[in-house]
């Protein structure tokens, strides 16, 4: 095997190795190597449909790595460090609420979640206050069908910041601390929901 042939298999490996890939950030950055690995040895075999094809490929996944790593610097950037979901922000559209203006029933399909910014607002069926900093909307995500599992009522006129479903999914899956957050979240407030829930057997009756 001669060296010309040689940077022809480097670029299958590496190809195979990033189709394998389930993490973005890796698996781009190796595309781009693999694509330049096999330019080069269309451009030294005179192969133009391969340098073509390389070619193009390069720039999509340039474009898409800045993307991956710019989303994940925002959020490390907004995070400080710590597991405040503050860091939501650069990913949320905000939208002013009036006193009175029910944001989502129980049973409503849901596709964002919210973080209050201000104002007061409260969960109708959990008779709970909720305060500025606080997440909510985040369990219709997880819930069967996708469903709404209270009604979230706006008592003090304020500020929402709505964020996708698909971006908070975007977010989970690149980085481990919003990721952890989230689950802390969720479980905590699952948990909150087991306890208030009376208990099935009554009182003095022997569990096996
Ligand atoms: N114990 C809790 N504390 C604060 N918020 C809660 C609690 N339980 C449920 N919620 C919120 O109520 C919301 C109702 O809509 P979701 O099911 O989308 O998401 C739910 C949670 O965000």
């Amino acid at each position: 095997m001669n060296w010309v042939e040689a940077i022809g298999y480097l670029g299958t490996g590496l190809t195979i190795a990033s189709t394998a890939m389930s993490t973005m950030i890796p698996l781009r950055v190796v595309s781009i190597l693999a694509s330049v690995a096999v330019m080069t040895y269309g451009l030294l075999t005179g192969s133009m449909p391969v340098v073509l094809t390389e070619a193009i490929q390069i720039p999509f996944n340039a474009w898409r790595l800045y993307q991956m790593v710019r989303l994940v610097r925002d959020v490390k950037r907004a995070a400080g460090g710590d597991l405040s979901l503050d860091w939501l922000r650069p990913f949320g559209e905000s939208r002013r609420v009036a006193a009175g203006a029910v944001l989502f029933r129980k049973g409503d399909p849901a596709g964002e979640m919210f973080l209050i910014e201000s104002g007061r607002f409260r969960i109708e069926e959990l008779d709970l206050d909720i305060r500025p900093g606080a997440i909510v909307g985040e369990l219709g995500m997880l819930s069967p069908g996708n469903l709404r599992t209270g009604t979230l009522v706006c008592t003090e006129p304020g500020i929402v910041l709505g964020v996708a479903y698909a971006d908070v999914k975007q977010l989970y899956y690149q980085n481990p601390e919003f990721g952890f957050s989230f689950l802390k979240l969720t479980s905590e407030r699952l948990f909150q929901a087991a306890q208030a829930a009376p208990a099935r057997a009554p009182a003095g009756t022997d569990v096996i």
